[in-house]
């Protein structure tokens, strides 16, 4: 729930604007969004689970049966099916933001970007299996690579949060709660 009494007027000026999350890999999308999503009362949905359930098959499989280039076309279905929808919290994927299509449906809602630092990543996703990109390499510097390639289009984000390291989901979501009012049009 909605504490801060600066915050609590927050849900009535979204009046339904979807909030999408975008970020690296790790940045704690699908964790933080599932907080926002609760706290607003809105519904939380990610590209990543919607994906799965329209193929049948897990991210990895796909990347590894279909190829990457079917995962993103997928993605793009599943991102335009989801922004006919209002009320939601949306985690996407990292590489959602690759896609230039993607950002007209991005931009149907407000776009935030939970940028955290590359050590962080680093500890979050050691041992992770789930991420076919980050299969077989080594993984500060494939994430530093990513990152340099994909950090101007995160950059396009209505709103960018800088995550200290020790920042909790929770506190991530109050964070974002804060930031939001900042960033409305009255007439939103
Ligand atoms: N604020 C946080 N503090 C500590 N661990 C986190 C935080 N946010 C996410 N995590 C952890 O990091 C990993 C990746 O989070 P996830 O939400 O799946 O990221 P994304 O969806 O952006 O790839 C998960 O193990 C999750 O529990
Ligand atoms: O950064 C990427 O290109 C990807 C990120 C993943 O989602 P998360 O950002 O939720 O890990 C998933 O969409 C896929 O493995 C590709
Ligand atoms: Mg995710």
């Amino acid at each position: 729930m909605i504490s801060d009494p600066q915050c609590s007027t927050l849900p009535h000026r979204l009046n339904g604007t979807n909030l999408y999350l975008i970020g690296m890999m790790g940045s704690g999308k699908t964790t933080t969004g599932q907080e926002l999503a609760a706290a607003l009362g809105y519904r939380f949905m990610d590209t990543d689970r919607l994906i799965e359930q329209v193929a049948g098959q897990s991210v990895s499989e796909i990347f590894a049966q279909a190829g990457e280039a079917t995962f993103r076309q997928l993605e793009t279905q599943v991102l335009a099916e989801v922004s006919c929808y209002h009320h939601l919290v949306v985690a996407t994927g990292g590489g959602i933001i690759l896609e230039p299509m993607n950002w007209s449906y991005l931009h149907h809602g407000l776009v935030i970007w939970l940028k955290v630092s590359i050590p962080n990543l680093v500890n979050r996703l050691a041992g992770d299996t789930t991420r076919p990109l980050l299969a077989h390499a080594a993984l500060a510097e494939k994430l530093t690579t990513l990152a340099q390639a994909r950090n101007e289009f995160y950059a396009q984000a209505d709103l960018t949060l800088t995550i200290a390291d020790n920042l909790r989901p929770r506190q991530v979501s109050q964070a974002i709660l804060t930031a939001l009012p900042k960033i409305l049009r009255d007439d939103i």
